[in-house]
């Protein structure tokens, strides 16, 4: 039976926070301390969708030397494990986060290369698990090997498949997704991610706008560009809106937070919501987020709680 909600994680990577006092590149830093936690954009998207209390099933590759976390995450969850395990370790990704500055430095390794028949089976569980209807998120980067068309080829056979396909990807993946004849259903680019695609800078609200609607025009439902503490810009054929977040501290990690947003984007869209509400809940799973370490949310009613008191403002 097809699963309401489905990720793919090909690249997915244990996430090594330091902590420091402040961050000194050159010099020797003494951390206070470090977390590990089992993540990747995929990985962490179905953590969310799990905390929120939907049905997910996690689909890709895991190095199968160090798969406890993930195998512990999936159980404690209630995460469907289809993941596929490929020889090797899964990556490690380092975080470092300064307390001073109030800013996360990522280090994020290219992964492993997976054999061809690995990369096989992992598509072949994706498609086995989507089905007319489901949510199928495809993030993250691509590990060192593969084409950068094989989301844009992915997003071909989901909507065959009469999925609604959700892409968070950048670089030379997330342009070949955008040129396919076949789009997504939505994107979520950072600004940063924008402006590859775009080729140019994006410095204000108008130029981001100008550049999601040409993509609304090119038939990608939804455009949602992250623009961390500023908020959010949420565009659709007929609508635009921003929202902005509370000014508020952050009491955890901002790593995962964009993942967080991915999760409420396809939440809102499993349930037909309108744009409002969408980037409502899409931005109360961000903010919920950054009151805990990894890709955790405190729970439902903590989160509506948040989007709820969002401030939405149209955009023209
Ligand atoms: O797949 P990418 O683009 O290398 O990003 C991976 C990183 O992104 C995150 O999912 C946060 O968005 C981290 O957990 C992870 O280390």
């Amino acid at each position: 039976m097809a699963a309401p909600f489905v990720t793919l994680s090909l690249n997915p990577a244990i996430d090594q926070t330091i902590e420091l006092e402040a961050l000194r590149p050159g010099s020797v830093n003494l951390a206070r301390g470090a977390t590990r936690h089992p993540a990747g954009k995929g990985v962490n998207v179905a953590a969310c969708l799990a905390d929120w209390g939907v049905p997910v099933t996690a689909t890709g590759l895991l190095g199968e030397a160090n798969d406890a976390p993930y195998r512990a995450l999936f159980a404690a969850r209630g995460i469907k494990d289809c993941c596929v395990r490929i020889p090797g370790e899964t990556r490690t990704n380092v975080k470092l986060l300064d307390r001073e500055a109030g800013a996360t430095t990522d280090i994020n390794l290219p992964g492993t290369e997976p054999e061809p028949a690995a990369l096989e089976e992992a598509l072949a569980a994706l498609h086995v698990a989507v089905g007319k209807g489901t949510v199928a998120v495809l993030a993250g980067s691509l590990p060192p090997g593969l084409p950068a068309e094989t989301y844009a080829d992915l997003v071909g056979l989901l909507v065959e498949q009469r999925a609604c396909v959700v892409v968070d990807a950048s670089g030379a993946a997330l342009s070949a997704v955008l040129d396919a004849p076949v789009l997504p259903h939505a994107v979520k680019p950072n600004r940063h991610e924008l402006e590859g695609w775009a080729g140019r800078a994006l410095p204000d609200r108008a130029a981001l706008l100008e550049v999601a609607r040409g993509l609304v025009g090119r038939g990608v439902r939804l455009v949602v560009v992250s623009l961390g503490a500023e908020g959010a810009l949420f565009v659709t054929a007929g609508e635009a809106v921003m929202v902005q977040p509370p000014a508020l501290a952050i009491a955890a990690s901002s790593v995962g937070a964009g993942d967080a947003m991915v999760a409420g984007i396809a939440t809102g869209l499993a349930e037909g919501l309108g744009l409002v509400a969408l980037a409502c809940r899409a931005t109360g799973f961000a903010v919920a987020k950054l009151q805990k370490p990894g890709a955790q949310l405190p729970g439902r009613a903590a989160v509506e709680e948040i989007a709820a008191m969002l401030v939405v403002e149209p955009v023209a």
